[in-house]
Order: structure tokens, then C-alpha cells, then sequence
């Protein structure tokens, strides 16, 4: 069942255009990364979701209802990042009991568990946390609120490594024993990738892809090798991304549409085919079409 739809949704702050015509739609328990560069619009179009802020155009649909100020949607979804505004004046424990009435489906026992196991002391003020202990106590009530929708947008913010493995770890656990629809974001696809089973790439305020993790880690392939050979491959295919290596020598990345065949001629003509991690695939793709680094340090 469909529980999230976006339609050709713009979001215009001002005189920015933070989403472009963005559509997708998410299935219903799924856990799904949403990975995008700086400034791609993943926060925007999260906030939307959540109801936080309205569209400027497009149709959006959450448990088949427009989310903007929507009592059934805030109800039933969790947004979490590192600006959780909770009351500055009362105490963690105080905060945990007060999630506690609020979330129907929350665990008691599993955020008293967390809670020590993160070693927070029931006194502490939610403002006086460092930035990493702000995060993993957000973490805990996005966690511990089993709410049918759940949005992390880059909750690990500040994290230690430690933490950050804890938190995906506990995060895929009770996924597994409480499946619920989970959007997770983050710059890092090599962090969560082995977490998600799909997976919605954002450039520039707009769907580049929406996939299954598994298709999206058999989406491309490499080949190196001479120029002469190398090229007419990959005339016609769709390529993601090409280097020069050295005189008549290339390295190019494309979608993986090859017969055996052809690449049986392609070893044979001595060019080297190479698998491409996701992470990689994920960098070209995402790629400014201004060109790399390097063009600052070359002056015309
Ligand atoms: N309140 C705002 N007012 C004006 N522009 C905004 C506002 N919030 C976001 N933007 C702009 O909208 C675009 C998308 O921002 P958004 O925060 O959604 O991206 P993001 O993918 O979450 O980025 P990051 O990964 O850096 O957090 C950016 O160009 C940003 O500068």
C-alpha cells in the first residue's frame, strides 16, 4: 500500500527553488534512505512530508491526506533531526514521560533500556547536551515512538563513530521486529547502505532515481583500457561519468545493459571491466555539472 505521494511537488523559498516538480511514491514499511548532496532539497521535501511546511505547487499525500497542520499525520509520524525543539525546562526523564503520553505505540521499557544503555542521567536538561548526546537522545524518541512514519533527516549529526554504529544497528533491529515506513537521510550512502532496501537520490529538488538497493548496487560498470577500444562500448549507453588516464587511456562508468557477448569482446579487446560500489555511482551521478574541484585551481 501506498503511504506517501509526491506529485511534480515545487517548493519556492523566496526567490530559491528548493523542489523542482520532485515525485516519488513510498510503499508502506519500507525503509528507504533519501541521500542527495548540500542544498538538494532532502530536508525540504522531508519537512513537507512531515507537514511542517506547505508546498508551493504539486499535489502531496500522506495516509491519503494533505499533511500540511494535519492532526491523523502528525499523529502518526515522527520527525527527527538534530533541531528537535523539546521543552527546555524539563528534564530527559520528564521528556521521555511526556513522549510516553503522546506516542500511542511507544516502548516504555525499550527507552528506559537505551537510556541507560547511553549512560543519561534522568536530571539532565535536553539543552545542556552536547551536540552527539543531543542526537542520540533524539535518536531514542524516534526510536522508542514506533510511529507508522519515521524520519530521521540526518539524525547522526555530532555522533561519535561508536554511537553512530550503535544507532544504525538498534535502528535496523527494531525495524525488523516492528516493520513501520522509515525515511532516512543522509549525505553518506556508504553509511546506511547496508540498512536500506531502497533507495530515493535527490539533485538539485528533483527524483533522480527511486529504486531497489539491490538494482541501484548493479546499476553501472567500469571499463579501462585504450581509448580506441573503449569508446565505441560505450557510444549509445547511458554514461555516468568518464576520466582521461594518461595519454589514449580511459576510464569510463555506464549502465550495465551489456549482453555476455559484448563483454566477452571487451575482455578480449583488453579492456578491464570493474565493478562500481554504490557510493561511487551515487558521487558521479550527483555530480555539478560545473566540473570538479580541479577547475578552481585552473585559471583561463
Ligand atoms: N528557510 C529557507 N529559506 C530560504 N532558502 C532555504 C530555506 N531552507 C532551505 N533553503 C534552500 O533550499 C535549498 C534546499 O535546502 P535543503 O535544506 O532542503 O537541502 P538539503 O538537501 O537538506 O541540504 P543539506 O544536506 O545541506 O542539509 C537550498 O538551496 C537552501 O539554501
Amino acid at each position: 500500500m501506498t503511504v506517501i505521494e509526491f506529485k511534480d511537488i515545487t517548493k519556492i523559498y523566496r526567490n530559491v527553488a528548493a523542489l523542482n516538480g520532485m515525485s516519488f511514491e513510498i510503499e508502506e514499511n519500507k525503509m528507504t534512505g533519501v541521500i542527495g548532496r548540500n542544498g538538494a532539497g532532502k530536508s525540504t521535501m522531508l519537512k513537507i512530508l512531515a507537514g511542517f511546511l506547505k508546498e508551493t505547487t504539486g499535489e502531496i499525500r500522506v495516509f491519503s491526506q494533505h499533511p500540511f497542520n494535519n492532526l491523523k499525520v502528525s499523529a502518526n509520524l515522527i520527525f527527527v533531526d538534530d533541531q528537535m525543539s523539546l521543552p527546555s525546562s524539563l528534564t530527559l526523564r520528564e521528556i521521555l514521560t511526556e513522549a510516553s503520553n503522546f506516542y500511542q505505540n511507544w516502548d516504555k521499557e525499550f527507552a528506559e533500556r537505551l537510556f541507560d544503555y547511553f549512560s543519561f542521567h534522568p536530571k539532565q536538561r535536553h539543552n545542556n547536551l552536547s551536540k552527539g548526546m543531543r542526537s542520540t537522545f533524539n535518536m531514542i524518541i524516534g526510536l522508542a515512538s514506533r510511529c507508522p512514519i519515521t524520519i530521521f533527516d540526518e539524525p547522526t549529526t555530532g555522533m561519535d563513530e561508536a554511537v553512530r554504529k550503535d544507532f544504525y544497528r538498534a535502528l535496523l533491529k527494531d525495524y525488523i521486529a516492528y516493520p513501520r515506513t522509515i525515511l532516512l537521510s543522509s549525505h553518506h550512502l556508504h553509511e546506511v547502505e547496508d540498512i536500506l532496501e531502497n533507495v530515493l537520490i535527490i539533485k538539485e529538488g528533483k527524483t533522480l532515481l527511486h529504486l531497489p538497493l539491490t538494482d541501484f548496487k548493479e546499476m553501472a560498470i567500469g571499463f579501462s583500457g585504450d581509448t580506441r577500444n573503449v569508446k565505441p562500448l560505450i557510444s549509445e549507453k547511458e554514461v555516468f561519468h568518464i576520466e582521461e588516464n594518461g595519454i589514449d587511456q580511459m576510464f569510463a562508468v555506464v549502465k550495465n545493459h551489456f549482453t555476455e557477448v559484448e563483454l566477452f569482446e571487451a575482455k578480449a579487446n583488453g579492456v578491464e571491466m570493474s565493478p562500481i560500489s554504490s557510493s561511487d555511482l551515487y558521487v558521479y551521478l550527483t555530480n555539478k555539472s560545473k566540473g570538479g574541484i580541479d577547475d578552481v585551481f585552473n585559471r583561463a
